[in-house]
Order: structure tokens, then C-alpha cells, then sequence
């Protein structure tokens, strides 16, 4: 069995590869880093180490790598004969490796190639292989959209664990927490016959991803943005400041109780659910930059992201959403400027007036809330 993994970086190397690998799965992960390119391709194995006391590895092997900037063909053929594709490159990058997935699978179409293949998204978003399949089927021929309706499955998944950004000398060696979860959405799924050990196949995949974003990123982002207001670096020395702990459990509180109005969730498990998240960020095996986890703050601004969403749906549904605004306010004061968005942000903030800059990034129009956020960014 062969898949076609798009970013070779910390999920890639450190969760979706273990996935596959495990399976018998040849990968072919696709990069523009070239560091990381060529040891994949010089090197037989890369390890992966569990972040806990017991520090076991895992020797990955049964792969390549394919530079996708260098060599976009490689990428369409190693597609063309693949019985799986995956991806975990960022939400912002999906539309530029769309031409490239719409070209492999116009391949195997050419070739009358009758196998189905599956393409996933995994990344932080929900519908994200919605969202990928929307852009790749734009480069869709009349004939390639024929196909794909029968031979090409777009299933939404949820994927989670943490993996920090990785500093060691051997730049594939990859340490991530123990945890993990993949769910995958199988009323989409086209490769009928293959199913993933240490993958769950739901029906209903928006249960599952709507308590992983709200309860994981949003508390992640929320020990983030409060952290580094408070002057912290990395998420396990913020969380040991009581006031950032309290942030983190008020906002997990309030999505916790939308999650539990909206799909019935047990209560008793949702909170040691949220138990098991707080332990997972206080991981002392894992130091985790308040930089990574709030990378990119205008999408994680965006309305139906981590914050703008559980806030909309609180509100409609008369839940307390008090904690999860003031993140907000963090957020919109958040500053690094080695992070793009985090600059764009600052200059909107500088040249336009709060309300139209909240308006801009949130998709919101709901006045009221617009002035809350304002408030809240102010306070
Ligand atoms: N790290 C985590 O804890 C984690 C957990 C769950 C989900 N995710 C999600 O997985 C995705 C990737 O996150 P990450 O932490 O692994 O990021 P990362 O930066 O470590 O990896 C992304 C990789 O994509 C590559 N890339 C960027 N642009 C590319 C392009 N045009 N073509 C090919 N490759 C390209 C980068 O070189 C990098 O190696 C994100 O959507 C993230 O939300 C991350
Ligand atoms: O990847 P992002 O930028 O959407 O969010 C940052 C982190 O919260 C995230 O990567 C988590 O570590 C991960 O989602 C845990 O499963």
C-alpha cells in the first residue's frame, strides 16, 4: 500500500507517519524543505520518541521524500499509483497543493486507473477536506469530476496530538506527547477496504471535531495568548501561573458547557475530558513555545474557528462566553513579530478603527458582540 503524505513536519513526521507506517503504508512525503527532503531520502529510518517517563521510540521506515517546489511530477506520479492521500501542511497552504492533487488524480484517470483513493486533510479546521476538495476540484476537468465522484473519497478527520517544534541535530527525529486521536469520517471514505489501525471511523464527524477544537485548541490557544500576556514563553511555564490556569479552566468551562448543551455529551466524561487536556498542556516532558500555539492569530480569529464560534453559539444559546472574550481581547494584543499574521494584525489595529478590524477578521456582524469583543480588547 502506498500514500502520499503533503508536509513532512512536526504532525507529519511525528503522528500521521507513525499511522501509516504502522499500517504497512510506503510514504512519500511531499515538502518544499529541503533540510528535511534530503534526509528522507538519504536515511533508511527516523525515530520517534514518546514524551513521558519511560521515553520510548519508535523506528519509522518505508519512506521517501519528494521536494514539490523541485519536483512537482514525482508528486503526480507518486499519486497516480497511491491508495492514499494525506495532508498536514496548514489550512493557509491547502490551495497551493490542489493543482497538483487534481493533476495525480486526472493521472489515474488517463491511466483508467479503477482504484479508489481517498485524500484527508488533517489539519486544525473544520471541513478541512472539504475546503481542499473545493480548491482542487477548481483545477477539475469536465471528465476529472466524472471520475472523482466515483473513484475519489474527500473525508472530513480530526487529528490530534501535541507536537512541539522539534530543535535536536538529526532533523527528522521527531518527539511528541503519548496521546493521540485520528478520527476520520467514513460515509466519505472511498478505500472501503482499508481501515487504519489507531484511526476511529465515525458517521458523524462534526461531534468529534467540534470537542477536539473547542475544548484542545481552544484551551491551548487561550494558555497561549494569556501566557504571553502575563510574559511567558512556552505553554507548561505559563500554565504554572494560577492566573493563566484559571483563564485556561473559565474558557474550558464555557465551551465545555456549549458541548454539552449542543450534542449531549456526558458530562462527567466532557470534564475529564477537559482533566486530561489541562494534564497533557502541563507535560513536562514536552516544552511547548507560546509561539507555535499561537501562530497565526487572524485565522484562529476566523468565524468558525476556536474562538469566534463557540462565542457565536454560546450567545445563541444563552451560555456564558465571558472568559472565552476576554482570550479574544487577548488575542487582538497578542505581538510577535516574527509571526506574519500577528504583524498584519497590529497595522489593521494602527490604520482602521477597532469595530471594522474585528469585523474584518471575524466574519462577524452582529453589532453587540462587536462591541463586547471591543470592549474586551480594550480592557
Ligand atoms: N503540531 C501539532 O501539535 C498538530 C496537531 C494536530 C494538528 N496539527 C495541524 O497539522 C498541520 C501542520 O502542523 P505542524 O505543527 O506539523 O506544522 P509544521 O510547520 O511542523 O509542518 C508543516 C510542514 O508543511 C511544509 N509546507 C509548508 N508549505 C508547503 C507547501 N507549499 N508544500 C509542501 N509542504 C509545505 C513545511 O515545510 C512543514 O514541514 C496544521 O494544520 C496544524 O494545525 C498540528
Ligand atoms: O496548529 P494550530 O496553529 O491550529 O494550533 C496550535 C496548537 O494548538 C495545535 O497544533 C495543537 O498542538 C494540536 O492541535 C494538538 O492536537
Amino acid at each position: 500500500m502506498k500514500a502520499v503524505h503533503f508536509g513532512a513536519g512536526n504532525i507529519g513526521r511525528g503522528f500521521i507517519g507513525e499511522i501509516l507506517h504502522k499500517n504497512g503504508f510506503e510514504v512519500a512525503f511531499v515538502d518544499i524543505n529541503e533540510t528535511i527532503i534530503n534526509a528522507l531520502n538519504e536515511r533508511d529510518t527516523y525515530e520517534i520518541e514518546y514524551a513521558d517517563d519511560k521515553h520510548e521510540r519508535l523506528e519509522v521506515s518505508g519512506f521517501k521524500g519528494i521536494n514539490n517546489g523541485q519536483n512537482p511530477d514525482a508528486v503526480v506520479e507518486a499519486i497516480e499509483h497511491a491508495d492514499i492521500v494525506t495532508t498536514a501542511i496548514g489550512p493557509n497552504v491547502l490551495p497551493y497543493i490542489a493543482e497538483l492533487i487534481a493533476k495525480g488524480i486526472a493521472k489515474r484517470r488517463e491511466n483508467n486507473n479503477e482504484r479508489p483513493i481517498d485524500v484527508i486533510a488533517c489539519e486544525n479546521m473544520i471541513g478541512g477536506t472539504d475546503f481542499l476538495h473545493e480548491k482542487v476540484a477548481a483545477f477539475f476537468s469536465e471528465e476529472d469530476k466524472a471520475y472523482a465522484a466515483e473513484k475519489v473519497g474527500f473525508p472530513n478527520a480530526a487529528v490530534d496530538r501535541i507536537v512541539p517544534i522539534q530543535n535536536h541535530e538529526d532533523p527528522l527525529f521527531v518527539s511528541v506527547e503519548p496521546f493521540s486521536e485520528w478520527v476520520i469520517d467514513q460515509t466519505d471514505v472511498k478505500t472501503t477496504d482499508i481501515r487504519l489501525d489507531g484511526v476511529l471511523y465515525v458517521d458523524d464527524l462534526q461531534p468529534f471535531i467540534e470537542r477536539k477544537l473547542f475544548s484542545v485548541n481552544t484551551g491551548h490557544a487561550t494558555t497561549a495568548y494569556t501566557g504571553k500576556f502575563y510574559g511567558y514563553e512556552t505553554i507548561d511555564e505559563a500554565l504554572a501561573d494560577e492566573k493563566v490556569l484559571a483563564q485556561l479552566r473559565n474558557v474550558l468551562g464555557e465551551t465545555g458547557a456549549l458541548l454539552v448543551e449542543k450534542w449531549g455529551f456526558d458530562q462527567d466524561k466532557h470534564q475529564a475530558y477537559i482533566e486530561k487536556i489541562v494534564g497533557r498542556f502541563q507535560n513536562p516532558y514536552i516544552s511547548d513555545a507560546i509561539t507555535r500555539v499561537a501562530r497565526t492569530p487572524i485565522r484562529k480569529l476566523g468565524y468558525d474557528e476556536r474562538f469566534i464560534r463557540p462565542i457565536r453559539e454560546a450567545k445563541e444559546r444563552g451560555l456564558s462566553y465571558t472568559a472565552l472574550l476576554e482570550t479574544v481581547g487577548f488575542i487582538f494584543n497578542y505581538d510577535d513579530p516574527a509571526d506574519d499574521q500577528s504583524v498584519q494584525l497590529k497595522e489593521l489595529l494602527n490604520t482602521k478603527p477597532v469595530n471594522e478590524v474585528i469585523k474584518e477578521v471575524t466574519g462577524l456582524e452582529d453589532e453587540a458582540l462587536i462591541a463586547e469583543i471591543e470592549q474586551a480588547i480594550q480592557k
